[in-house]
């Protein structure tokens, strides 16, 4: 079994939960994709570093990353996974909000300063979460190569009128929900 499949597989019997929830944006929705069920699973991460890799393989990027929480264990996942592969790979997260104290950061990690990035995502539903990470990473000085998500919750339009490139490994028809 490819690895897509094999992650596919793991996402609709671990992570897709129905029934009535709130989403991040406050719209209702009747099932929930909980991803962090698949980025934090011992046997399923290792997958989500590989498949996400894959899905970005055109695009060139030398350090990933996202808004805290859901982009992080995704983006740590592409590192390792990268570096399976021989390949570097940094890593960053970036804070809801600015930090007062410190080093006051809002993107944390390497730095992306004047470097290559890809913005990183569980799933993507309004794009609203994303986008917020993509208006960080440039006000650090980084240039945003692209967007890539686990699960495509309907954010694809969004993203791609802002004019950047997506990629999402699956999208809502791929699952069991
Ligand atoms: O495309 P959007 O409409 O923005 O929704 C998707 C966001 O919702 C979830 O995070 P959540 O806001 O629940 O926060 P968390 O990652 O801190 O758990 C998910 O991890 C995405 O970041
Ligand atoms: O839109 C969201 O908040 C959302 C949807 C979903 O399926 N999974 C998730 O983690 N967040």
């Amino acid at each position: 079994m490819s690895d897509r499949d094999d992650l596919l597989r793991q996402i609709n019997d671990k992570a897709v939960v129905h029934g009535r929830v709130t989403l991040s944006s406050g719209a209702e929705a009747d099932y929930y994709v909980d991803l962090r069920r698949i980025t934090l699973d011992g046997e399923s991460a290792p997958l989500v570093g590989r498949v996400m890799l894959d899905a970005t393989a055109d695009l060139d990027y030398e350090a990933v990353g996202g808004l805290t929480l859901g982009a992080d264990p995704v983006a740590t996942a592409m590192l390792h996974a990268a570096a399976a592969r021989g390949r570097r790979l940094d890593a960053f997260v970036v804070r809801k909000e600015g930090k007062a104290h410190g080093l006051q950061r809002r993107v944390e990690g390497p730095d992306v300063r004047g470097r290559r990035v890809l913005a990183v995502e569980d799933t993507s539903t309004t794009g609203g979460s994303v986008l917020t990470a993509v208006t960080a990473l440039r006000e650090a000085g980084a240039e945003v190569v692209g967007v890539a998500v686990i699960v495509d919750r309907g954010a694809r339009d969004r993203i791609a009128g802002e004019g950047l490139t997506y990629r999402a490994a699956y999208t809502l028809d791929d699952l069991d929900v």
